[in-house]
């Protein structure tokens, strides 16, 4: 695998791969500051959920490295001092539930560290977040490569790859594997409006690997389903609900719905972290971003001024739209309420 790692760390400090200016520029930004990690997360420099997790807890390490050489008597002075950090940083970005699963991982870690060396309990807790991602991902990425056909063309939207992760991806970590397996002719990336993520990252990471890769506007997507019968869609997740209803990037919701007229499956892919079994599809919170990134296009306006804007970052697809969801514990098929909170219930006890 060729693409370069979104995050990286070393002797205790952060830098992360700008992903606003890819693939024409490979620039790292280097990060002392948890609210500079925060922003980075609001503004893309960082993003994917489970990339955004691990960012989250970096953000933390560094936060409690500021406290270094205070003294700290117990857990709640610590919670105290890295307070307006962890506030910062779950105030981001709101739909990726990594980000508040990887906050409540530094919250445990505070409770059980005390006032003993926190700064270096933090810092190996990001850390194995990260290493523990980069495994996470390949063992779904062996799953879902199970399920798809020989000579087969996927569809993907968005990037759920190495770069939204702490490496390999989700959904383009299934296409590798299936493309390890020799059954990928080809992948259609959809460009994804208005980051550009399909067109930048996705189209970029599976040239790097020498996957063949196709890339198409959106309004391509219900033709491309006809003319080129892909096996599978195969995207990511930013949180999937008890009932199995998944929130992904804006217009997956549309991808599904045109998969179901086509007969073509629809497989998500997300690791146990991307679960949220305390609400359903429907409470899923929506990032609403900046209208500046609709009207504006490249620096350059080009909606009139003052016109209303809705730019809803994500959606949320029915859980019965959706065939598969492949996480690194196995295959929820058809997914529903019971077979979601099973397949939790069982991955606890692994
Ligand atoms: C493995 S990443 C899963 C999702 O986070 C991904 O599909 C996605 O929608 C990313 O959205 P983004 O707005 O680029 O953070």
């Amino acid at each position: 695998m060729t693409s370069p790692s979104a995050i990286k760390w070393s002797a205790n400090q952060l830098a992360l791969l700008d992903q606003r200016i890819l693939p024409n520029r490979i620039d790292y930004i280097s990060y002392s500051e948890p609210l500079a990690v925060a922003d980075a997360i609001r503004s893309m420099v960082v993003r994917g959920a489970p990339a955004i997790g691990i960012a989250a807890a970096y953000g933390m390490a560094l936060a409690a490295q500021q406290f270094a050489n205070k003294p700290m008597a117990n857990a709640a002075d610590w919670k105290q001092a890295l307070q307006p950090a962890r506030a910062a940083l779950a105030d981001s970005r709101p739909t990726a539930v990594n980000l508040f699963w990887a906050l409540e991982r530094c919250d445990r870690a505070i409770e059980e560290h005390g006032s003993r060396d926190l700064v270096t309990a933090l810092c190996q807790l990001a850390e194995q977040i990260h290493a523990e991602d980069i495994e996470i991902n390949q063992r779904i990425g062996d799953f879902g490569a199970s399920l798809i056909p020989a000579n087969s063309i996927v569809y993907t939207h968005c990037n759920a790859g190495a770069l939204a992760t702490g490496g390999y991806g989700t959904a383009l970590g299934v296409i590798r594997s299936a493309h390890r397996d020799g059954h990928i002719r080809g992948v259609i990336a959809g460009e994804t409006r208005p980051w550009l993520q399909g067109a930048r990252l996705t189209s970029w990471e599976l040239m790097s690997d020498g996957i063949p890769v196709t890339l198409a506007i959106e309004g391509a997507a219900a033709h491309l389903m006809r003319e080129q019968r892909p096996s599978w869609i195969i995207v990511g997740a930013d949180r999937v609900a008890a009932n199995g209803d998944a929130a992904n990037k804006i217009g997956t919701y549309n991808l599904a719905i045109i998969a179901k007229y086509h007969g073509v499956k629809v497989m998500v892919a997300a690791p146990t972290s991307t679960f949220d079994a305390t609400i359903d599809g429907p409470q899923i919170p929506i990032e609403q971003r900046p209208s500046e990134e609709i009207s504006h296009s490249f620096g350059q306006r080009i909606a009139p001024e003052n016109v209303a804007i809705a730019n809803p970052a994500f959606d949320v697809t029915p859980a019965d739209l959706i065939d598969a969801i492949v996480t690194e514990h196995g295959i929820i098929h058809q997914p529903d309420r019971a077979k979601v909170l099973a397949h939790l219930q069982a991955a606890a006890q692994q």
